[in-house]
């Protein structure tokens, strides 16, 4: 499995440390598009590198990061065909995947301890979509995306 990383300037060490938990997982790539320093850079911009890799196919799962995750999932939300899901809490992140097939998982480096959002990323990597009257929902949105 391929997965594309990104973070401003408020999530890089939160970066950092998922990017730990991911080489738990010898099937799984790390793509980091950035940002790599303390200096301040706009999270729209790490959140279109990132959801491009998603819809170009390149990354099959995207996680952005920014300092609450509120601004760079509101953004990757604007992307056609993502679906990212802002996550605090276990239950959150693997029903993010079996029920609403979420492709991109968004976190808050302010808002998160290391501990807790390691099990968030692991949740969310090992969950699959479970389709059937899911699947009718997830389409539904789809359908919005069209209009
Ligand atoms: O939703 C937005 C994110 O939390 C940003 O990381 C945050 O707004 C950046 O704030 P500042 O420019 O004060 O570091």
């Amino acid at each position: 499995m391929n997965i594309t990383i990104g973070s401003d300037h408020g999530a890089v060490a939160l970066k950092d440390e998922v990017k730990m938990v991911l080489k738990e997982y010898e099937d799984i790539k790390v793509t980091d598009v950035g940002t790599f320093g303390t200096e301040s850079v706009d999270y729209p911009d790490i959140a279109e590198k990132v959801c491009a890799d998603v819809t170009s196919g390149k990354a099959d799962l995207g996680i952005v990061l920014c300092g609450t995750g509120i601004g760079i999932s509101i953004a990757a939300n604007k992307v056609k065909g993502i679906r990212c899901a802002l996550c605090n809490d276990v239950y959150s992140a693997k029903k993010a995947r079996e029920h609403n097939n979420a492709n991109v998982l968004a976190m808050g480096g302010r808002v998160l301890g290391f501990g807790p959002a390691g099990e968030i990323v692991r949740a969310f990597v090992e969950s699959s979509f479970e389709g059937g009257r899911h699947a009718r929902r997830v389409n539904k949105i789809m359908a919005i995306e069209q209009q």
